[in-house]
């Protein structure tokens, strides 16, 4: 009997990364998906080759009672909406959830199978139903670290990000190109004028950042030419959420939350459209050579990609440019610190919506389809 899946959330932008991949992967084969919306009930679903349907409403308690799976992108609010009326009315079916509100309850279990396979088989033999994909940052590190953690090598890391306008949604993301495009515009007299001074077109390009002609509604401050070094609310402990995520969550995945690896650094929002990139530092527990943990890092997982510590291949290879829509976690600038031998660096990208958000969650469904 094919599993009736809920799809929520399906039409934005976690969504249709979503949409893309399991259409990739032939994951509506052999399901039963039901489309549903918060805003669109009664109009057509999308055709993913199962015949004409309409659009069922996502806050109904009873539509999604009837699904063995709900699977939804659609946002913390909406979790927080009706996840609880939904199992209050005694529904037992999985709930699977790109939101970050049922991440830390100790009824889920956050999702990454290369790394916690594992724990999702042991949750699921032990009747859990509830599996959160993690933070977009959180997920991408222990994907391209996941071999060091694996060997039990790390003491504490330290990740300093550099995130892209889609971890804060599609219209910042067509807010960073508008801000680009009007430090263009204002600039472009003196740009196309070779003999222009470079300090005149730089006084031009800080003047109009600062100004209220800058295109600034969805961040509220500049990026395009500029940088924000808070992502999230602020915490009690001076960390901003984003900051805060990373120990917690990590450790949850990795099962070692009652003797936490310290994990903790500054979250970074740059002009960087959907991949997320971050300078870890780490401490391991004893002296490996760069060669070594080079084939411990490449050997973790398929989406690994060990790039040595050269400057024509980090330039080209361990960039957003290269990684935005691929499944490849590039990990390079692997090197000792002067701090001492067991210090090193690394830097890792990757694409934070497919294994940042999406990805995750296909092959969650994939696991209860018996398909992964
Ligand atoms: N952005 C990210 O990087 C990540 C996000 N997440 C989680 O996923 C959630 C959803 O994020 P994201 O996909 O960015 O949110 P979006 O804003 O792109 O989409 C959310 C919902 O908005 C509604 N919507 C209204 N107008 C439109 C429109 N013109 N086009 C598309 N959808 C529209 C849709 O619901 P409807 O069809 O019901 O109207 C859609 O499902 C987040 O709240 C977060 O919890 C998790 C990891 C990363
Ligand atoms: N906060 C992340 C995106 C995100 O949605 O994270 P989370 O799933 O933890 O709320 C970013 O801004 O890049």
């Amino acid at each position: 009997m094919s599993l009736k899946v809920g799809i929520v959330g399906w039409r934005g932008m976690v969504g249709s990364v979503l949409m893309q991949r399991l259409k990739e992967e032939g994951d509506f084969n052999n399901i039963e998906p039901i489309f549903f919306t918060t805003s669109q009930k009664g109009q057509p679903a999308p055709d993913v080759g199962q015949g004409a349907a309409t659009l069922e409403d996502a806050s109904s308690i009873e539509a999604l009672a009837a699904c063995d799976v709900v699977l939804t992108c659609q946002g913390g609010d909406y979790t927080a909406e009706v996840y609880q009326p939904l199992r209050d009315s005694g529904w037992n079916g999985y709930w699977i959830d790109a939101a970050s509100s049922l991440r830390m309850a100790e009824d889920s279990v956050i999702v990454l199978d290369p790394v916690n396979r594992k724990m999702i088989d042991q949750a699921l033999e032990s009747g859990v139903k509830t599996f959160v994909g993690g933070n977009c940052t959180v997920s991408l590190m222990l994907l391209g670290l996941h071999g060091l953690f694996a060997e039990d090598l790390v003491e504490w890391a330290s990740p300093m990000t550099y995130q892209a306008a889609s971890g804060a949604g599609a219209r910042n993301m067509r807010e960073l190109i508008s801000q680009m495009g009007a430090i263009h515009n204002t600039s472009a007299a003196l740009l196309n004028d070779p003999a222009s001074a470079i300090l005149e077109l730089d006084k031009k390009v800080a003047d109009f950042i600062r100004s209220e002609d800058y295109p600034c509604d969805q961040f509220g401050v500049p990026l395009a030419g500029s940088l924000i070094p808070w992502i999230d609310k602020p915490m009690a402990s001076g960390q901003s959420k984003e900051e805060w995520k990373a120990q917690v969550e990590a450790n949850k995945i990795l099962g070692s939350s009652n003797q936490p690896v310290p994990i903790d650094g500054l979250c970074v929002r740059i002009g960087a459209m959907r991949s997320h990139s971050q300078a870890i530092t780490l401490k391991l527990k004893k002296d490996v050579s760069v060669e070594s943990l080079g084939e411990i890092i490449s050997g973790a997982n398929d989406w690994v990609r060990y790039v040595p510590n050269d400057r024509e291949l980090s330039m080209r290879e361990l960039t957003p440019a290269a990684v935005t829509g691929t499944m490849n976690v590039p990990v390079g600038r692997v090197r000792k610190l002067a701090m001492g031998p067991e210090y090193i660096s690394a830097f890792t990208v990757g694409d934070q919506l497919l294994w940042g958000a999406a990805e995750p969650l296909r092959r969650m469904l994939a696991i209860l389809k018996n398909d992964l």
